[in-house]
């Protein structure tokens, strides 16, 4: 065997060992959801079509930090109620979105006008095959490769109350992203609720840092759902409830209701696709 390859078995060996062959990923949302949010980190933040009921502070910071602001058709008029909220010297501190996108069936003609007044760049996305969450992805992509601009996270503020198709379709766009391309491919993909926080993890090995809060908090949970697909072996540690190669699957078992049990960190082995799920206290200011 020639020795570029005998190196690169021999390294791949080594990561077999260590990430089971498929991927390694450490995940620290602190950064993100913590509401002083030092975050040297490039994320964008998207706005879809829900009331905005988190805590003021946490929003405006993430919203002024981001390197780029997407609000999604109904979004806007979901924003703008949010910003009317705000005392009104604050209000004067928030940065305008920088992208308006949706088929427009939802945002009120005065809010788009509105905001296209004060500048906005508004992209109408007509396609009814893709939800106006999946395609707003899509532009967010092509502007930050026209702006030569590498995100590391894009925050999605959303709920998961109101239409169960839209909690569902939410879901099947961070699918999208991972299957499509949707992003690039070092960008993460996050939905935010009013007191949670929810990404796919892929098969591999996965170290979660649990905020110090949720370590101790007994009503923290956290959930590990095998949407899509069954997750035919899962292996956990730092839950109350941890799985041991068991598979993870509607109509036997599912992750719901668990919680931490006090370590600093979750692992998660899986062969297959999982939602992960866990509430996070700071968001709503508890
Ligand atoms: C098989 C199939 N089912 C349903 C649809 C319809 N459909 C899917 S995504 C989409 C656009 C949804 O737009 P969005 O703004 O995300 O949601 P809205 O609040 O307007 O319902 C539509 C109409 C379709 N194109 N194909
Ligand atoms: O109940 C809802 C409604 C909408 N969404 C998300 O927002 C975007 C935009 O919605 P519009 O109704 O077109 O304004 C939609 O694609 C969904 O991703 C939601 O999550 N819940």
């Amino acid at each position: 065997m020639e020795l570029r390859k005998m190196w690169f078995v021999k390294n791949l060996n080594q990561c077999a060992k260590n990430c089971n062959l498929l991927g390694c990923w450490k995940w620290d949302i602190s950064r993100i959801v913590m509401r002083q949010l030092q975050c040297r980190a490039k994320y964008a933040v998207v706005i879809l079509n829900r009331p905005i009921t988190q805590n003021q502070t946490f929003i405006t910071n993430l919203w002024n930090n981001a390197c780029l602001r997407v609000t999604v058709d109904g979004g806007t008029a979901q924003w703008d109620n949010f910003l009317k909220e705000l005392p009104e010297n604050v209000q004067k501190t928030i940065r305008v979105p920088d992208l308006i996108t949706g088929d427009f069936d939802s945002i009120p003609q005065e809010i788009l006008q509105k905001y296209e007044a004060i500048n906005c760049k508004v992209i109408h996305t007509p396609d009814q095959n893709h939800t106006d969450f999946t395609k707003a992805l899509m532009e967010l992509n092509s502007w930050c490769k026209l702006n030569n601009l590498e995100i590391d996270h894009v925050i999605t503020i959303c709920q998961s109350s109101g239409r169960l198709d839209h909690i569902m379709g939410n879901i099947q766009t961070l699918f999208l992203a991972k299957e499509k391309l949707l992003l690039g491919l070092k960008t993460r993909l996050y939905l935010v609720t009013d007191d949670s926080i929810s990404w796919l993890l892929q098969p591999g090995d996965h170290i979660i840092k649990i905020p110090e809060q949720s370590q101790v908090n007994k009503r923290a949970w956290c959930s590990l759902i095998p949407v899509g697909e069954t997750c035919s072996r899962i292996t956990t540690s730092g839950l109350k409830w941890n799985l041991e190669s068991q598979s993870l699957k509607f109509g036997e078992i599912v992750s719901t209701s668990n919680t931490f049990d006090g370590s600093e960190h979750v692992t998660v082995k899986c062969s297959n696709t999982v939602l992960w799920s866990m509430k996070v206290p700071t968001l709503l200011g508890e």
